[in-house]
């Protein structure tokens, strides 16, 4: 790919020399043809006088129109990866608008079209897009680089029947045609759209849950602590200013665990677990309201700016709402899981175990891991303890979510606010004991791991000691066994097993056990699930594979298939029904999920 701009690797667009202040979407959404057809008017702010092109990031675009609006002549353009529109000589610093008459591909990378036979109610389409981080330029073309931020304003035809939602406030609806209106400015990976026969239920004031019907009194329920998770984060983060929050329980192709676009969060079906133990995901979507939706990364190298301070005010909200031990019992979860991470899907490329990494060969997708998330949290827990703890740090985080909101930043800007923020306190001598450079540039764990609270994990380090080290006899009777835990120690404790390195008598007799003793069989949890199968996996249990598949099938959210494939493509026995299996449905996939599926099972 090479290092195609200064500011970000991952964009031919040239934020250093021209912004898009605002972008008006005239949308189409054909489901025949499964195509957006239509327009999108930017209105540009040309930084530098004498510009000759505007260039845009597009992906299986297909322009049929540009008009120069402010006078000029009509651009000539050149497609490709990028869509260059030529500016006449003497183009003056200030607005310019253009228009692009386009329509998206069938195939667009962004998109997901579902026939009716693909959704809960089985009677309409369903289409929603998912663009961060580089895939809005399959939906529209323009800047798409988190380094420039828009408002967008939009007009949506589409079946009157359905309703249609996005990134933004309702302005106007009318029988087949819904207006809508983002007047923060965003990054394009923000822009967002959901189409479907969907209903809702109020969870607060400004807030409502969206769903298929057969599910939405299940979701309200789910999502219940949602209005307390917003107020908890407004008094940690600052006043929220997004107007709306909503939640949009998606199908279950969607890819990921929840997506933070604005006004209405994406969010798995797999969340819904029946007893809210899995609804800590909102608590992270709601806070990228501030972190990364108000204060984003510049470009994806920073990534661990959104995520690593995401993750870092999520399991505030939740050490809120259910007391220190929780809150730090989560940090300490995700370490395993990154210890895993890096264990499987990094072993490879270890440089994408920075914190900051280089995008000038990679595609931010391909970078994609938990590293920007646990390794940058626990980062700022480092730092928090460093300076005094949480009556010192959080003043400092809420000052720097002023400092930058509706900014761009890079890791060196947080740098200085730090800086700016302790220099002239009794705390400037621990500026210079941060070690940034091992943090930010160091391969593997943290490098240092803070003193958490050890007594939840304790209690699934043991038990995990337990079931790894003794033979089925000798767990049958031990009493250990039987003492309760909670759903979240029992999720740690199926990880921690995972990553132990030997596991004496892995075998059916033992998966049988642990089933039992934990009521396995029954859960809905979804990270249950996934890890127990990941068990009968280690444990080449054959005969459960089509129960494996059936789990793999179920959902599509790469966290949960991703390490499946993975596992059974080392199962020389497994490998081929995995692959059969996945030529059955990677059409039922997002592209995104099935090309990392691909990789997985050794195909590309
Ligand atoms: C260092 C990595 C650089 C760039 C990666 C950025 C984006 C990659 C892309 O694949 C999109 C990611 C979107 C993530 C959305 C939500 C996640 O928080 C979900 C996490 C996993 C899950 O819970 O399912
Ligand atoms: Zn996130």
């Amino acid at each position: 790919m090479g290092r195609l701009g200064v500011v970000d690797p991952s964009s031919y667009s040239q934020p250093d020399l021209i912004t898009t202040e605002h972008s008006a979407l005239n949308w189409k959404v054909d489901f025949g043809a499964t195509k957006i057809q239509g327009s999108v008017l930017h209105r540009f702010k040309v930084l530098t006088a004498n510009l000759d092109k505007i260039l845009l990031d597009v992906r299986d675009i297909n322009v049929t129109n540009a008009t120069l609006l402010a006078g000029g002549t009509m651009p000539s353009m050149i497609l490709g990866q990028k869509l260059t529109l030529e500016l006449p000589s003497g183009t003056a610093k200030g607005s310019l608008n253009v228009r692009i008459d386009y329509e998206t591909s069938s195939s667009a990378s962004g998109l997901q079209w579902l026939n009716p036979t693909q959704t809960l109610g089985k009677e309409h389409p369903y289409m929603f897009s998912q663009c961060q981080a580089i895939h809005a330029r399959s939906v529209i073309p323009c800047q798409d680089t988190p380094a420039v931020k828009f408002t967008y304003d939009a007009t949506v035809e589409h079946p009157s029947e359905l309703t249609a939602l996005m990134s933004a406030l309702i302005d106007k609806k009318e029988p087949g045609k819904t207006l809508f209106k983002q007047e923060v400015p965003i990054p394009a990976y923000l822009v967002a759209i959901a189409i479907g026969k969907l209903v809702s239920r109020p969870l607060g004031e400004n807030s409502s849950v969206w769903a298929e019907e057969a599910i939405v009194d299940a979701c309200a329920e789910e999502f219940s602590e949602t209005a307390t998770m917003l107020k908890t984060a407004s008094e940690l983060c600052g006043p929220y200013v997004w107007k709306q929050y909503d939640l949009l329980v998606m199908p279950p192709s969607f890819p990921f665990g929840g997506m933070e676009n604005p006004c209405l969060t994406f969010v798995t079906p797999t969340l819904l677990a029946g007893d809210k133990s899995l609804a800590d995901v909102v608590a992270h979507e709601i806070a990228h309201s501030w972190t990364g939706n108000l204060v984003t990364n510049k470009n994806f190298e920073h990534f661990w700016l959104n995520e690593g301070f995401t993750v870092f005010v999520e399991s505030k909200i939740v050490g809120r709402m259910q007391g220190a031990k929780e809150l730090d019992f989560k940090m300490l979860s995700n370490l395993t899981d990154l210890q895993e991470c890096i264990r499987t899907q990094l072993n490879k490329t270890p440089e994408l175990t920075k914190l900051v990494v280089d995008l000038s060969n990679c595609g931010p997708d391909d970078a994609f891991s938990s590293v920007p998330y646990i390794k940058g949290s626990t980062f700022l827990r480092y730092l928090e303890d460093l300076f005094g703890g949480p009556t010192v740090f959080e003043p400092f985080l809420r000052d720097y979510l002023k400092k930058y909101a509706y900014k761009s930043i890079e890791t060196k800007d947080f740098q200085s606010a730090l800086y700016d923020y302790f220099i002239d306190t009794d705390k400037k001598d621990k500026l210079s004991a941060v070690d940034w450079d091992l943090w930010l540039k160091s391969e593997g764990m943290p490098p240092v791991i803070p003193n958490f609270d050890e007594s939840l994990a304790n209690v699934t380090k043991e038990l995990a000691s337990l079931w790894s080290s003794k033979s089925v006899a000798e767990l049958a009777d031990s009493a250990e066994i039987k003492k309760t835990i909670s759903i979240h120690q029992l999720i740690d404790f199926l990880g921690k097993l995972i990553e132990s390195k030997d596991i004496v008598d892995l075998n059916e007799s033992k998966i049988n056990l642990l089933e039992s003793t934990y009521n396995l069989k029954s859960s809905k949890n979804a990270e249950v699930r996934f890890r127990l199968n990941r068990l009968i996996i280690r444990a080449r249990l054959i005969k459960r594979l089509d129960e494996i598949l059936e789990f793999a099938n179920s959902n599509f959210r790469m966290k949960f298939c991703r390490p499946i494939y993975r596992d059974l493509a080392g199962w020389p026995e497994a490998k081929p029904a995995a692959i059969r299996n996945f030529a059955n449905v990677k059409d039922q996939m997002m592209a995104v999920c099935s090309h990392a599926i691909e990789k997985d099972l050794g195909l590309k």
